[in-house]
């Protein structure tokens, strides 16, 4: 079961993809993570850190053969994801979790007007007639930002720009009131002040429907303004947890400290009224099949010690809804 204050709960979850050599080496390696409804959880990491295929791996939408599932719990209420039929996991997805990928062109039929195409996603979840069906997604096409919604309605994907396209994704996403949304880097192909509508919109609707939201980002702007809670991840492994409050006003892993270091800040402005430089983090997130028996970050880290590279940190709590996995958290300046 989920606590009783968590739309979603996930437990030591590991998924393995298979090296060159023929080993499985982990790309998520025991993450935890608990969503309240009406909450966003923030996951945030560089790239190749294993963002994308933790919510690939709650929706069960790994890659076959060259992956899989090893290990661990995904509970939707009392439901184990991981032990259901394909065909239940099926009728789940794009029903109680629905998910807005980067890149919309995955997840929309080239050969469908996208009217068409949010009509059958809410008429597959309610009992609506097939007028009022096009009428509501008419209506959710204006409440994600499409102008002039009842002419691009009759539109196919391929006559509409990326960001339109992105648009449509969010409100078939949208359009079953998920309890469950994982939003992955979900505004990356919009501008600026629509990335802005759009986040509004997914908190909106979060808030009324009580929905719990998954939100994949390296934008520590976006986790600032619309997260409640963050989840750190490096290499794989979730390496701090706090909610988003406490997170900003101290992150307690070096590698959140990095990373906080590392965007432009208003309280960062210097004297001639610019912005202070943008402190890059040195090296690269290694390589998820050939990691040592250390901490990863240990090779980028400025606080590192000899202990650091003999074994990996565990996860421990601090407060209630904080964590942090290195051993020398407690004593960083
Ligand atoms: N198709 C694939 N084949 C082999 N390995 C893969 C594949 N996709 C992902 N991986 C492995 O999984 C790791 C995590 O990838 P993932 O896409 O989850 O990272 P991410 O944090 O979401 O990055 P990004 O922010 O760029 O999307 C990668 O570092 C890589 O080792």
């Amino acid at each position: 079961m989920t606590t009783n204050s968590s739309v979603l709960s996930v437990r030591g979850l590991r998924t393995e993809f298979l090296a060159s050599d023929k080993t499985w080496f982990p790309v998520v390696n025991g993450v935890d993570l608990e969503v309240a409804p009406g909450e966003t959880l923030a996951v945030v990491g560089e790239s190749g850190c294993g963002k994308s295929m933790l919510a690939h791996s709650v929706l069960r939408l790994l890659p076959k053969k060259i992956s899989r599932l090893r290990d661990g719990q995904v509970l939707l209420g009392d439901q184990d994801l991981t032990a259901l039929s394909d065909v239940k996991m099926r009728q789940v997805r794009g029903n109680d979790i629905s998910m807005v990928f980067q890149e919309p062109m995955t997840s929309l039929n080239p050969l469908m007007t996208v009217g068409d195409q949010i009509a059958e996603s809410i008429l597959e979840h309610e009992d609506i007639s097939i007028a009022d069906a096009k009428r509501r997604s008419v209506e959710l096409m204006d409440l994600v930002g499409i102008s002039e919604p009842a002419v691009r309605a009759h539109h196919y994907p391929f006559q509409l720009s990326g960001g339109l396209r992105q648009r449509i994704v969010i409100a078939i996403a949208l359009a079953c009131r998920p309890k469950v949304l994982i939003a992955d880097e979900p505004t990356t192909a919009l501008d600026v002040t629509i990335q802005a509508q759009v986040l509004r919109l997914i908190d909106d609707l979060k808030t009324e429907i009580g929905m719990g939201v998954i939100l994949i980002t390296h934008d520590l702007g976006v986790v600032a303004e619309w997260a409640q809670r963050v989840m750190i991840m490096y290499a794989g492994r979730k390496v701090e947890e706090a909610d988003a409050e406490t997170f900003f006003q101290g992150p307690a892993h070096p590698y959140s400290r990095a990373l906080l270091g590392s965007v432009p800040r208003p309280d960062a402005q210097i004297d001639s009224g610019e912005f202070a430089p943008l402190v890059e983090i040195p090296g690269t997130v290694p390589p998820l099949d050939k990691l040592g028996p250390g901490c990863a970050f240990a090779d980028r880290c400025v606080y590192r010690t000899a202990d650091c590279t003999q074994a990996v940190p565990d996860f421990v709590k601090v407060a209630p809804g904080r964590g942090v996995a290195c051993i020398n958290a407690g004593d960083l300046s």
